[in-house]
């Protein structure tokens, strides 16, 4: 497979294959459920990146290993500037690597940490930014199934993005019935084991909006059971009495609108275009938002990390327990590494250019010997989706 290539071809040999010496590790700027994810800088174009690490012995002890391949292949076909988008993709016979778009505004979760609530003005700019973001992915059929705070970050000018496809579907025409997702964003469609499409999406942003307004969410309970019987038991609905100051009846009837429990009286059933086209955001700009040109009202902090600093200086391996060293021996074994087989992506752009380096610096000889790998790797470029720059 790929990793042997890896390991039998030193960089000069074979300019195209991207590893993790290809990078400088600054700092750890955030955990995910298989390992960490590193700001790093990519030392060939000094450009800034985020770097996630996954460890094949934490997805094979979570039975996560088609997530984190769907996660690669969605990302693959996906290319948006209210995306975190993916550029290269390697492993080694421990880790998977992803290197994504960096952003260091933090995450959605880390600013509510800290302010609590949104004003009614940054709510909308929000909201905006994840509507052209869900236009996009839903447009291709494809649902995200985890909006939440965590998986909303921003770039230093308080734009939005969305992260993390690890359970995200492209619909087919059986749908789904998997309870995947977070209580308390979770749609009850889907925590009801039902059918569901990318109205569950809507039914998040709804909560998160919520969540700006009140400082809570609508739906919550000390565990899934509690989150689940309290949206069974009653629908949520701001009345009028308890919009807060500075919030108009407009904003409040959005959000009640998305957080129906009933797919069917949701808001955005049909697609995103009846959640642009309600009336609170009547006259909004969404050309300026699209294109960046407007200014965000809320931007990140500048003078301070928006992330959780007691990760920042962790060293990069801290999994010596007994049990990881035992995992790790586990995940050498061939059928193992066969599992993550075809997790290697490079930019079609990146590929073009090592191949004609590889053209001009490597005398024909070698270049016979290095054939093999080129061809699968240009097999591999061609299933990628045409969109690539
Ligand atoms: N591209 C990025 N730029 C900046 N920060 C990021 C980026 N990607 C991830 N992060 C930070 O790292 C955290 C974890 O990332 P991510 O959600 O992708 O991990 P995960 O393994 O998918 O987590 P989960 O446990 O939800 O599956 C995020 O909440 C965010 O704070």
């Amino acid at each position: 497979m790929g990793n042997c290539v890896t390991e039998q071809h030193s960089d000069k040999d074979d300019v195209s294959v991207i590893t993790k010496t290809h990078f400088k590790f600054k700092y750890v700027i955030g955990k995910g459920g298989f390992g960490k994810v590193w700001k790093v800088q990519q030392k060939k174009t000094d450009g800034y990146f985020a770097m996630k690490v996954m460890l094949k012995s934490r997805i094979l002890a979570k039975r996560s290993v088609s997530s984190v391949m769907n996660e690669r292949n969605l990302l693959a076909k996906l290319k948006h500037s209210f995306l975190v988008n993916m550029h290269f993709a390697f492993q080694d016979r421990e880790n998977l690597f992803v290197i994504l778009d960096h952003l260091d505004g933090g995450d959605m979760r880390y600013h509510i940490s800290w302010k609590k609530k949104f004003t009614e003005e940054q709510t909308k700019f929000f909201m905006s930014n994840i509507i052209i973001a869900l236009e996009y992915i839903h447009n291709l059929g494809v649902v995200h199934r985890d909006i939440k705070p965590e998986n909303l970050v921003f770039d230093s000018n308080g734009y939005m993005r969305i992260i993390d496809f690890g359970i995200a579907r492209v619909l087919t025409q059986e749908n789904h019935k998997d309870t995947s997702g977070t209580p308390g964003y979770m749609a009850p469609e889907v925590m009801c084991r039902q059918n569901h499409g990318i109205s569950v999406d809507y039914f998040a942003l709804g909560v998160i909006a919520f969540e700006c307004m009140f400082g809570k969410r609508p739906y919550y309970g000390k565990n899934r059971k509690a989150i689940r019987d309290h949206i069974l038991s009653k629908q949520v609905k701001i009345k009028r009495q308890d919009i807060p100051k500075g919030w108009s009846i407009e904003a409040a009837d959005f959000i009640n609108k998305l957080i129906q429990r009933k797919p069917v009286n949701r808001l955005g059933l049909s697609g995103p275009k009846e959640l642009i086209s309600h009336p609170w955001f009547a006259d909004f700009d969404w050309e300026a938002v699209k294109s960046k040109r407007a200014i965000s009202p809320f931007v990140p902090p500048q003078n301070k990390d928006n992330f959780d600093t007691k990760y920042a200086n962790e060293p990069w391996k801290d999994e010596d327990s007994d049990l990881m060293k035992k995992q790790n021996e586990l995940v050498k074994q061939a059928h193992i590494q066969a599992l993550f087989e075809g997790y290697y992506y490079t930019r079609l752009s990146e590929y073009s250019s090592a191949v004609s380096i590889i053209r001009s610096e490597i005398p024909a000889r070698k270049r016979k010997k290095n054939r093999n790998n080129a061809l699968s790797l240009s097999t591999y470029g061609s299933n990628l989706n045409t969109k690539e720059a």
